[in-house]
Order: structure tokens, then C-alpha cells, then sequence
């Protein structure tokens, strides 16, 4: 079991990258693959690369529901977990968990348009598939991750309310958003953050001043009683 509030850096393409991670609180690298159309996507050399001894954990991010593939790519990363970012079945879900070690976190990505749960339906089939924890990320118009669009507090207590299983919340947090998001991180639900565009500067590189500040307001101990409910075991 874990009750370690995540601290998820996204998008990360070279390892001096992982490298800066590893000096700070951030706890898991959000690595790209099979996200087409983004530069940021690697393939596996490029994963293989990432591993970095003293780096925080490899979380393989993609939009495939090609689950040898993934297997395989996360072999490759040496990573901890996989974000399905996309819109990959539970049925996805079901195999994955049965092709990756019980040991893989299989985080799901439920997306909200303009404060509405796209996945609402099916998050009971989701969590019955076999998923650890949900990331709730904001979508766009037609983009989808990176969005810098921010759910509002309320919206965010009405899906956590709906969730079984933990959840991180990505989309638009940066540090000043802390405050803002208190009751959200009361939640018994209440899992950490994913962070792509507040934790870097205005050319695109990782900011190691804005990563310490993302830290400093969202990591373990910057909200005393904060909820981080034990992340469940996957099943055997
Ligand atoms: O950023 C993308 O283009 C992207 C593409 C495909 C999959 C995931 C992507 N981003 C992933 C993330 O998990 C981001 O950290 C998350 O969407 C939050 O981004 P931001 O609102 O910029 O903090």
C-alpha cells in the first residue's frame, strides 16, 4: 500500500530532465510514448534512455490501447506505472492488468469537458478492470492533455464523490491553486497532481524554481490531514 501524495512532472524527453526531477519532491515523470503527432513522444530508445539512476519513478504515458506494446514500453522505461491518457477501453484496462506485473500501477484518465465527466459512466466497469487510481485532466476544445485549463473546486468534489479509487487532479494546477483546492485535498479520494505547463518557463524547458514551488505547496506535509487515501494493491 501507498499513501504518498504524487507529484507528477509530465512530458519529460531527455534525462538530464530526470536528472533535475531527482533533485526535487517530485515523485513521478510522466514519459510520452505512442501519442501521435507529439514531438514529445519517444520511442523505445528514447524511453530506454530515460531510466536514470536516482530519478523519480517512470510513469509511461500514451494513447494506446495496444497492450503488449505498453508492456514492452514500460519494460523499456523501467517504469512504475502507466497513464492511459486516452479514451482506452475498460475491456484495455482488464488485459493490461493481466499482461503487467501486479506491481504496475495502472493510473486511467478520466477527462472533463467544461465540467462534465466524459468517462461517468463506465468509471465502475473502469475500477472492476482493474484500475489503481484515476488522473481527472481537463480537455480543450479538441486537445487533449497539457491543456493548462483549470475544473473548478465544486466540479472536482462532484467527481471525487463518484470515484472509488484515489485520484490525482491535472489540468490548469500550478502552486497559487493550493489554497484554492483545500476541500478537494481533504478528500479521502484526494491522490496528488500532474503538472505539464506550470513547471516549466516560457520556452517550453523545465523551470526548477517553479517545480520547487509546485512542491512546496502540493507535496507531503504542505496540508496537515490531507486525504491521500492507501492507493489499492492490484489484484493477483
Ligand atoms: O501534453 C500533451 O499534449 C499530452 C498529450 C498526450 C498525452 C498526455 C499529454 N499531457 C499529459 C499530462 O498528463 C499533463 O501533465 C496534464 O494534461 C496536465 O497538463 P497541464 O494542464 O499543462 O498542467
Amino acid at each position: 500500500m501507498s499513501a504518498a501524495t504524487m507529484i507528477k512532472v509530465c512530458g519529460l524527453v531527455d534525462p538530464t530532465e530526470m536528472e533535475l526531477l531527482g533533485a526535487t519532491g517530485v515523485t513521478h515523470a510522466g514519459v510520452w510514448w505512442e501519442v501521435p503527432g507529439s514531438s514529445r513522444s519517444l520511442d523505445t530508445d528514447g524511453l530506454r534512455r530515460m531510466a536514470v539512476p536516482g530519478g523519480p519513478d517512470g510513469c509511461l504515458v500514451t494513447f494506446s490501447a495496444d497492450v503488449e506494446g505498453i508492456a514492452d514500453a514500460l519494460a523499456a522505461l523501467g517504469g512504475s506505472c502507466v497513464q492511459l491518457h486516452a479514451f482506452q477501453p475498460p475491456s484495455a484496462v482488464a488485459a493490461l492488468r493481466r499482461r503487467v506485473p501486479s506491481t504496475t500501477r495502472i493510473l486511467k484518465v478520466l477527462h472533463v469537458d467544461r465540467g462534465r465527466l466524459l468517462e461517468r459512466p463506465f468509471v465502475g466497469a473502469y475500477t472492476r478492470a482493474g484500475v489503481d487510481a484515476y488522473v481527472v485532466d481537463t480537455i480543450d476544445g479538441g486537445r487533449i492533455g497539457s491543456t493548462g485549463v483549470a475544473t473548478d473546486p465544486g466540479t472536482l468534489l462532484a467527481i471525487g464523490a463518484c470515484l472509488d479509487r484515489p485520484f490525482v487532479v491535472a489540468g490548469g494546477v500550478d502552486a497559487s491553486r493550493a489554497g484554492e483546492l483545500d476541500a478537494v485535498r481533504r478528500h479521502p479520494g484526494w491522490h496528488g497532481i500532474d503538472v505539464d505547463s506550470s513547471a516549466r518557463d516560457e520556452h517550453g524547458a523545465l523551470d526548477p524554481a517553479r517545480i520547487d514551488d509546485l512542491v512546496a505547496a502540493w507535496g507531503a506535509g504542505s496540508l496537515v490531514g490531507a486525504g491521500a487515501v492507501p492507493v489499492a494493491e492490484p489484484a493477483a
